[in-house]
């Protein structure tokens, strides 16, 4: 890497020493890049100076990239060498091939977007706030049209009791107070996306975080990625870059994620529960009608809620029937592990 002033240009970009740390001392020449939008054949790129080529070799497949990712590429073809390690990836379920499609690396904090009236769902808001642990990204729940709703308060009561010490934000997605509101988690080098069910917000605070004027601004309520044909710059960026700093993702991808391949979140969003069900008296208690189940003595006692038990006994289930297992050498089942 040269010069301190590139370094902390591509700062601004996301860069840090996570990835500057996987940089060989033989890769010094190559120029780091990151991926603004992903293309059926092609991928865009930035880096400190703007737009940035991105080609990939003949046996390279665009699936295999995803917005937020850092490559390294040669600074004189373009040509993409590697790609860097994530730090956080957010996948979407599909039945295609692999099962999986990648929406969008290296994001620091999701914003799980719904509104303060009937889309309010404390089931929907826990599969997001599993699939932001899942990824390995920060979520902090905002809450859209407090500014059509007489009861935000009662709204954003019910999502703090979510999780312990969750973020939990009130706005209005159409005002300028909305960016101070998210200032904390959007500062220079932080990325941010935007999860949540259709016309809660989301391109409204894409907007709004982009600052007017922006040229990236998002049509609200329109289609917004198409391909041109005959022109091949004019489609939509998927990274936008954020008014006092840092970038927001929004892509067509990101905004069809579902939960899937949940175990490790579920237990980070149920943790009391799984510690409780550590403490039943068989290993394999149902927590329905044993003797000497630690779980339903909570629940007997007021201590856990028995709504929440049964959200977290669904999406167990769920996530259990949707789970590949493999099958291992001697026929012990192998659960896949996350790998980025
Ligand atoms: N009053 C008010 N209106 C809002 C607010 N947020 C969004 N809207 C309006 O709600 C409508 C839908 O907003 P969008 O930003 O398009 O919603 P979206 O989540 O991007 O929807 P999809 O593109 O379908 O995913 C628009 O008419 C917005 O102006 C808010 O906080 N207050
Ligand atoms: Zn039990």
């Amino acid at each position: 890497m040269s010069g301190s002033n590139t370094s902390s240009s591509l700062e601004r970009l996301g860069w840090s020493d996570f990835f500057a740390d996987q940089v060989n001392p033989s890769e010094a020449n190559l120029a780091p890049r990151r991926v603004a939008s992903v293309h059926r054949a092609r991928l865009e790129g930035i880096d400190a100076q703007g737009q940035a080529g991105l080609e990939l070799a003949a046996n390279a497949n665009t699936a295999d990239y995803a917005v937020g990712d850092w490559v390294l590429a040669d600074p004189l073809t373009d040509v993409v060498m590697r790609r860097l390690d994530r730090k956080t990836l957010l996948q979407r379920h599909t039945e295609a091939r692999n099962g999986q499609q990648l929406a969008a690396a290296n994001v620091d904090t999701l914003f799980i977007a719904t509104s303060c009236n009937a889309d309010f769902n404390l089931a929907r808001l826990e599969r997001y706030l599993i699939m932001a642990h899942q990824a390995g990204t920060t979520p902090v729940i905002v809450l859209t049209k407090a500014d059509t709703a007489p009861d935000a308060e009662d709204y954003h009561r019910q999502a703090m009791a979510l999780k312990k010490d969750l973020p939990v934000v009130v706005l209005n997605a159409r005002s300028t107070d909305a960016v101070e509101i998210l200032k904390p988690w959007c500062g220079i080098g932080q990325t941010v996306a935007l999860v949540g069910s259709s016309g809660v917000g989301k391109s409204t605070l894409v907007n709004t975080l982009a600052g007017s004027g922006s040229d990236t601004a998002q049509k609200t309520g329109t289609i917004r990625e198409h391909d041109a044909q005959g022109r091949h710059t004019t489609t939509a960026r998927s990274l936008h870059p954020i008014a006092g700093g840092g970038w927001v993702i929004d892509t067509p991808g990101i905004r069809t994620l579902y939960v899937s391949d949940v175990t490790d979140g579920i237990d980070i969003l149920f943790g009391d529960i799984s510690d409780l069900a550590e403490r039943c008296r068989f290993r394999d208690c149902t927590h329905v009608h044993e003797p000497g189940c630690a779980v339903q003595a909570a629940v007997a006692s007021g201590q856990l809620d028995a709504e929440r038990l049964g959200r977290w006994r669904a999406l167990l289930e769920e996530s259990r029937s949707r789970t590949p297992v493999q099958t291992g050498p001697r026929g012990n089942k192998v659960v896949r592990r996350n790998k980025y």
